[in-house]
Formats: C-alpha cells, structure tokens, sequence
C-alpha cells in the first residue's frame, strides 16, 4: 500500500516539484503514471525509497510514514521496494549475474541462495543463460530486462519504475510493458512511469497524470465524482 496525503515536494532553491498530491494505491495495483518532463514523475518516484523527502504532507509505506524515517531504517524499507530507477544504472564492469546478485550481496544474503534467486530474475525477464555477459554486449532493451531482474531479485511486493521504456525501439518498449503486466499478474503492486501511456493502455491499469506537480487525473475516480469528493 502507498499512500500519499498533500504531499508537497520544494528543491533546494525554492522550485516546488509536487503540491499537493495525494493519492492511495492498493495492494497489487498496476498504476502508470504521467505527465510532461517536469511534471513532477521522478520526484515523485523518489519520495517513495526516500531518495528524496517531502517538504510537507506524508507518505506511507504498508502502514509505514517513511517521511521522516531515520537514515539508518532506510536499507530495511528498500527491502521490499523494486526500484528501477534512472540513476541506477548497470555496472559495466561487471557482468550480468553479478549486476543482478549485487542486491543480495550487499545485504549479506548467503551466497548459495542468492545464486539460485538471481538466476531465477534472469529466468523471469527471458534473459536465462545470459548471467556471464557483459552489459556492454548486450541491447538497450535487455539492459533494461538486467536492471529488472536486479530489482525484483528481492522479491519485493511494490516494484516502482522511472520511465524503463526511455530510449528503447517501439518491440523492445512493448516487451517491457508486457514484462510489467505480468510481474502485476503475480500480486506485485507496480507503479511506473512514463512518456506513453499508450504503451500498458492493454493492461487498463490506473492511470495517474501530473501536470506542473499537481495530480491533474486520476482514473480511479474519474467520472465518480462521490468518490473523487471522499478522496
Ligand atoms: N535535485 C533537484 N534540484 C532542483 N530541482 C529539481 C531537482 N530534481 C528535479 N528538479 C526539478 O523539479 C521539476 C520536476 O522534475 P522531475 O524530474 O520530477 O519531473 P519529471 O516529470 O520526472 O520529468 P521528466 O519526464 O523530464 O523526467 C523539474 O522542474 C526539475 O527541474
């Protein structure tokens, strides 16, 4: 469950990204959200692994206010989180399996098991026999199938993606959107972003539009207009 209640999002300098939004989905939604560059998507995004922190308003985490959790709880909470993010980027320099399992080596998980889940993500994603791989070789759009599997190798119940089609050939963004739809399929709650709605519009998911930082449409209560005012 994440829940957003008036959040407001001001920058260093005074620009104010968000204002206002508030907004609640429920477990195992396919929410995709958009709106125009500088809407206001990715910082949205953000809010939600507290990369970054409201200036006003709450956001709820499973029950959870992480708008003022302690650096030190941070690592817990991204736990269950799938992040798919624009500056988390693969490390070249390391191949495909190594990309995937670094989660898991990170938080110590023990090494046989961490394996075994890695290979299942790559699995997942279609990308099976590929671990020794270096990203270098690889498409923009399995890259971004590598960064998928790195951010479910966790098995986390709410998987968040910044724009994952940016940048990648029409088949290639199509896969990826499919690829989302089925994580859903599964029980996991997917919020992502994106340019093109019309890529996941087969999915009829929620869709969520930000225009100038405000939440301008929420299709959950479009067109019921009791809903929209107990809201
Ligand atoms: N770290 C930051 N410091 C100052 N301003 C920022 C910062 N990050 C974003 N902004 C500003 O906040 C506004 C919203 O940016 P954001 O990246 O959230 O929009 P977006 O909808 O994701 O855009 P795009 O589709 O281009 O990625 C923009 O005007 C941006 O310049």
């Amino acid at each position: 469950m994440i829940v957003f209640e008036d959040v407001a999002k001001r920058y260093a300098g005074g620009y104010s990204a968000l204002a206002g939004v508030s907004f609640e989905i429920r477990h195992g939604e396919l929410v995709v959200l958009s709106g125009h560059s500088g809407a206001g998507k990715s910082t949205l995004l953000k809010l939600i692994p507290v990369i970054e922190r409201p200036s006003a308003g709450r956001v709820l985490i499973n029950g959870q206010d992480v708008s003022h959790l302690p650096p030190a709880a941070i690592p817990y909470l991204r736990r269950n989180l799938g992040l798919v993010l624009q500056e988390n980027r693969l490390l070249f320099d390391r191949s495909v399996f190594d990309n995937v399992m670094l989660p898991l080596v990170i938080t110590g998980h023990p090494p046989g098991d961490a394996a075994k889940r890695a290979a299942a993500a790559l699995e997942r994603v279609g990308l099976d026999g590929r671990g020794k791989e270096m990203p270098a070789g690889l498409s923009g759009g399995e890259q971004q199938r590598v960064a998928i599997a790195r951010a479910i190798v966790n098995r986390p119940s709410i998987l968040i993606a910044d724009e994952p089609t940016a940048h990648l050939d029409p088949a290639y963004a199509a896969d990826i959107a499919l690829l989302f739809r089925s994580f859903n399929d599964a029980g996991v709650t997917v919020l992502v972003s994106t340019h093109d709605a019309g890529l996941f519009a087969a999915s009829r998911p929620r869709r969520l539009v930000l225009a100038k930082g405000l939440l301008a449409e929420d299709s959950s209560t479009a067109g019921h207009p009791a809903a929209e005012a107990s809201a």
